[in-house]
């Protein structure tokens, strides 16, 4: 039974890199994908992953409606036995609506790959819609981690250096990229405390910071 499986984590946490490995998995055994993406870091058309890999793909922009595109290619007696759609946090419900008609009248399982929530930890509206429709949500095994050690589950984007929670909701940028808008992976604790690792050393560096004394009653 083909399913519509969408693929979820924080930012960096392998999901472009599991596309990759899918796409090699299947074309290896004769298989032949369609390959979508939106925005994605390494310029229109491409699929990169931070292990250096990257594949050519279709750019899946505003108005792109995926239904009719294959369609298209099937009745021009193009292939394609499985598609695979990456950022697809930063396409629209009808768009995710269009992927899911794909699996029910094409019969083509379909692999998106998203993160779930924005800087803010609020949804992306496309992510919303596939959480509503897919079959199957997994969260990637490989866990992004914050600063403390603890799992990162939060995308932070910092300006300047500076955690921010206002602002567009797409900004393509990266981690550890040290460009004016920048993203961190941080625990809900963390998230919640706009502590990243900056304001963190900060913290345990200033003077303002006392050492803390352990309570009377339990000095030796
Ligand atoms: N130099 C490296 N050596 C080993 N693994 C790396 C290296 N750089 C990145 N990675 C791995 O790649 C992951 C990011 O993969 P990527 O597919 O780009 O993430 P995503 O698409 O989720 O943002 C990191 O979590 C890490 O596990
Ligand atoms: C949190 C957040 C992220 N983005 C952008 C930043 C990157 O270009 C992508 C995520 O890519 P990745 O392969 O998962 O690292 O999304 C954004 O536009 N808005 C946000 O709030």
């Amino acid at each position: 039974m083909p399913e519509l499986v969408f693929f979820s984590g924080t930012m960096d946490c392998g999901k472009s890199t599991l596309a990759l490995q899918i796409e090699h998995n299947r074309s290896a055994r004769g298989l032949q994908g369609m390959i979508f993406t939106r925005n994605d870091r390494a310029g229109a058309g491409k699929l990169s992953s931070r292990l250096g890999l990257v594949t050519e793909a279709v750019e899946a922009a505003e108005e792109f409606d995926f239904y009719a595109y294959l369609v298209d290619h099937l009745s021009r007696g193009g292939r394609c036995d499985y598609v695979i759609a990456d950022e697809a946090q930063f396409l629209a419900p009808e768009q995710i609506d269009q992927l899911a008609r794909v699996v029910d009248d094409l019969e083509l399982d379909v692999f998106a790959f998203g993160i779930t929530t924005d800087f803010r930890s609020k949804l992306f509206p496309g992510s919303q819609r596939l959480v509503e429709l897919a079959d199957r949500v997994e969260v990637l095994q490989v866990e992004a981690l914050c600063w403390c050690g603890a799992r990162a589950t939060h995308n932070a984007r910092t300006v300047g250096g500076v955690m921010v929670v206002e602002g567009a909701q797409v900004v393509v940028g990266d981690v550890n990229a040290g460009n004016e808008v920048g993203y961190e992976v941080l625990c809900r604790r963390h998230h919640r405390r706009r502590m990243t690792a900056a304001t963190a050393r900060a913290a345990a560096l200033s003077p303002d910071v006392l050492p803390v004394e352990p309570p009377v009653s339990t000095r030796s």
